[in-house]
């Protein structure tokens, strides 16, 4: 499959801060590419390189061209701070975008597509923050790219409007566009891409697919199960069981095995209160490459973010 985006050995500096570090990096035509990581490793500033927003050192090359050089009518993107004009209409605003290239899409189509029929005729000033974030995805979408690039689409969205962005997404990939999405939220990637690059501190620390990243660094699955049952009666069904107070942990527990654990407590007579299954993340594969969490870092994912941050206003 042909590249779509290219880094090789990109450095980005403001003065003596490295803010992006040596990367390199290949993005298959057709496919969702996800950069993660925490506050400050380097995102924005990388995407800012590949679509040529901004000098860099080393090279990049974007459907074959310079980003420098590229049409721009193939790319959009939609960078984490973007504030158009606010006394127009959804629909004016799409319109006066899409009056920008030669030939665009229909906007009124753009607008169904990011669920803003029913605010088509509002001004942007006045629509709540989910739904400017879907009219910002909109304009990025009036000229068809097919390179996309979404620094942080999802930001500021309420859960229902996160899932249709990300039913979105996945209908513009499944249609052949490339996307490149940055993201703070690990469930947002691990859904979405194909591939991911973890930064920190401007460098990739891994890069792959998330089952292949989490399988190679994510660590255990556990099931947890809440009884007083002696440990021997798991282990000699073949579990690895640590005991503690109340608690039995089996590590290393396929989603094929929970039942074998059920039907041994059953079998025995034995009462539990709860079972709790849980599969590794790309937060643990980060933990594991930076020896950081990204809850530490100053970052959470949606589920752990506290309840006002993700709420649209
Ligand atoms: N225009 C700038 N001038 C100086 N330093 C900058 C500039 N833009 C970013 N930086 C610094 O570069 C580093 C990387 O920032 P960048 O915004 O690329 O990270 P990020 O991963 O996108 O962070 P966030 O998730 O907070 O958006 C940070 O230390 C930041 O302070």
């Amino acid at each position: 499959m042909d590249a779509a985006v290219v880094a090789d050995d990109v450095t980005k500096r403001y003065g003596d801060l490295v803010a992006v570090d040596g990367v390199s990096l290949s993005v298959p035509a057709g496919t969702v590419f996800g950069l993660i990581g925490p506050n400050g490793a380097g995102k924005t500033s990388l995407v800012r390189c590949l679509t040529g927003t901004t000098e860099y050192e080393g090279e990049v090359s974007l459907l074959g061209s310079s980003p420098e050089s590229v049409d721009r009518s193939r790319i959009g993107l939609l960078p984490q701070s973007f504030s158009p004009p606010e006394r127009l209409t959804v629909r004016e605003l799409l319109g006066y975008y899409a009056e920008l290239y030669d030939e665009a899409r229909d906007v009124s189509s753009v607008i169904a597509e990011v669920g803003l029929e029913d605010s088509a005729d509002t001004w942007y000033e006045e629509l709540s923050g989910g739904q400017q974030r879907r009219a910002c995805v909109g304009i990025t979408l009036v000229n068809d790219p097919d390179v996309l690039f979404l620094d942080e689409p999802t930001t500021g969205i309420d859960p229902a409007g996160r899932r249709d962005l990300w039913t979105l997404i996945e209908k513009l990939a499944a249609a052949g566009t490339t996307v490149v999405l940055t993201s703070h939220s690990m469930d947002e990637v691990e859904r979405l891409a194909d591939r991911v690059a973890m930064l920190a501190d401007g460098e990739v620390v891994a890069e792959g697919s998330p089952a292949a990243l989490i399988a190679e660094h994510g660590g255990e699955s556990r099931l947890e199960i809440r009884t007083e049952a002696d440990p021997d009666l798991l282990a000699d069904r073949g579990f690895r069981v640590e005991a503690s107070a109340g608690r039995l942990t089996l590590h290393d527990v396929d989603a094929a095995d929970i039942d074998d654990a059920v039907d041994a407590l059953a079998a025995a007579g034995i009462a539990y209160e709860s079972f709790t299954w849980t599969e590794p993340t790309l937060e643990d594969v980060y933990l594991e490459l930076t020896g950081e969490s990204f809850r530490e870092s100053g970052v959470a994912g949606p589920t752990k973010a506290p309840a006002d941050a993700e709420v649209e206003r």
